[in-house]
């Protein structure tokens, strides 16, 4: 595998990495799950991670300071979708469920979690009919993952239109009963607030006494984790941000592609980075 592939476009990504490269042993990587571990699908139910994820990260894992994944699904979905349990070399792999609620660990193979929001169940109760009155198109999807209900759109006629059509209900059936809407690729997702992405990273770093960070993301829902980054990266921590680009067709998210150092086709591209990043690892020693 080419290490090319590993050149970051900006020159705080360069530097970056240089950092990560220095001390690896000391160094985070950061991954979210669907669309930057896993392709894409009209099913969330059947997003797996790329066959050549888990052989990736069990090849880099030894060679940093920790993997962690973190992830809007309940962390034990990401771990059976990632095939993440049982691996040798992922013996310390930590995934970060629900945006941070959930904390799975490799050595216990326990999730903690706190309470479910007492929201979560009126919203549950009153989401079918708040879709009815505002029109949800046909193929308007709702995916109930126990702690927050998520609305897909990727299986109607104008996914985009209908997200807007429904944002507007959603949001004010979240706040009644206090909620928020995380929005994603063609989702809603109504959950509790008080975590995310960037929350939970920058716990993990301060935890780990991080030196460096790599971090890899897809959607909306991954600028939290970006923003711990950068703001890390201004107080003089190594850090390396990576978009995992659409392969599915749709634009790629200005909002993430514009503040990468590193743009790449979808997990087939997060796999060659995580691949020339153990190689360049191996090269330092
Ligand atoms: O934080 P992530 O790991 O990126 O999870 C965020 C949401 O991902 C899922 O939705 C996305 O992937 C689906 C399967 O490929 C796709 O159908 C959908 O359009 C995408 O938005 C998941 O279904 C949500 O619950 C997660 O919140």
């Amino acid at each position: 595998m080419g290490v090319e592939v590993i050149v970051p476009g900006t020159a705080a990504g360069r530097e970056g990495l240089a950092g990560v490269l220095a001390a690896p042993g000391e160094a985070v990587v950061g991954l979210d799950f669907d669309g930057t571990l896993a392709q894409i699908v009209a099913d969330p139910d059947r997003a797996r991670a790329h066959p050549d994820v888990v052989p990736a990260l069990s090849a880099l894992a030894p060679l940093v300071g920790a993997v962690v994944v973190v992830t809007g699904r309940p962390a034990a979905v990401a771990v059976e979708y990632g095939g993440f349990a049982g691996v040798p070399g992922l013996e310390h792999l930590t995934v970060l469920g629900h945006y941070g609620a959930e904390r799975w660990e490799a050595r216990t193979g326990e999730v903690t979690a706190p309470e479910v929001h007492p929201g979560v169940a009126l919203v549950r109760a009153e989401l079918p009919e708040v879709l009815e009155r505002a029109g949800a198109p046909e193929g308007t999807w709702t995916e109930d993952k126990g702690r927050a209900v998520v609305v897909h759109t990727r299986r109607t006629s104008d996914p985009d239109g209908s997200l807007e059509r429904l944002r507007g209900p959603l949001v004010e059936l979240a706040a009644r009963h206090g909620l928020m809407v995380e929005p994603g690729r063609m989702v809603l997702e109504l959950r509790p607030p008080g975590v995310d992405k960037g929350a939970a990273l920058t716990g993990f770093l301060a935890e780990r006494g991080a030196r460096g960070v790599v971090y890899a993301g897809d959607d909306l829902g991954d600028l939290a984790a970006y923003a711990a980054v950068e703001e890390r990266r201004a107080e003089g921590l190594p850090g390396v941000l990576v978009y995992s680009g659409p392969v599915t067709g749709e634009p790629p998210l200005r909002e993430l592609a514009d503040r990468a150092d590193l743009v790449v086709r979808g997990p087939a591209g997060v796999v060659e980075v995580l691949g020339a990043l153990a190689e360049r690892i191996r090269e330092g020693r």
